[in-house]
């Protein structure tokens, strides 16, 4: 699905309104997308909220991943609003018990995620949420990893895509013909 199918133009205006761009932040040379009025805002929160739990629903996910941290902020309420589960992929060392973990490369740095190895039941298909879809590397790692947890991808759904990063064509072949809905595409 295309970014024009995911959201309309009055909800994209609503959303990109909201989004402050800092530059040089958390290093030189990034412009580092600042989702926070946005979330300060009930009518645009609440609307970016229905938005992605609609998708949910459309793609017959079971359950939503979301990724740390500010996909959970997005994640968490999109499940509870879509009537499934929530289950964070969190950084590495922050979840009891099993685990899997995949390390992966980002914007501005390397990082690696987790998942606990019961968080999926056998058939399950999820949606992975996030804000920002940049280079790709996060939502390709957690794609790893909800498949070596033995579930299937649903989708993967962002608020924003930083398109000059190339982040949707790096995720194509994990994708592995699943939707990549964007919201807000710059
Ligand atoms: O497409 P990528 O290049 O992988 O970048 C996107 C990821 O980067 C940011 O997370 P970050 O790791 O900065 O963590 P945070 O949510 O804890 O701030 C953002 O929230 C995405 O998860
Ligand atoms: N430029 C950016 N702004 C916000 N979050 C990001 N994650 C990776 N790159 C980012």
């Amino acid at each position: 699905m295309t970014t024009t199918e995911a959201a309309s133009a009055e909800l994209r205006e609503l959303l990109l309104g909201r989004i402050r761009d800092v530059p040089d932040y958390p290093q030189p040379g990034v412009v580092f997308k600042d989702i926070t009025p946005l979330l300060a805002d009930p009518a645009a929160f609440g609307a970016l909220v229905d938005a992605l739990a609609a998708l949910a629903d459309r793609h017959g996910a079971t359950k939503v991943v979301g990724l740390e941290a500010r996909g959970f902020i997005l994640a968490a309420p999109a499940a509870a609003r879509a009537g499934i589960g929530f289950v964070p992929v969190r950084k590495a060392g922050k979840l009891p018990g099993k685990t899997l973990a995949q390390s992966y490369e980002l914007e501005y740095g390397t990082a690696e995620i987790e998942v606990q190895t019961d968080a999926f039941a056998a058939g399950d298909r999820v949606l992975v949420i996030d804000d920002v879809l940049a280079t790709g590397g996060t939502a390709e790692a957690s794609l790893e990893l909800i498949r070596r947890a033995g579930a299937t991808v649903a989708g993967v759904a962002v608020l924003l895509e930083l398109g000059f990063l190339g982040g949707r064509e790096r995720l194509a072949p994990a994708l592995d013909g699943a939707p990549l809905d964007t919201l807000v595409a710059v």
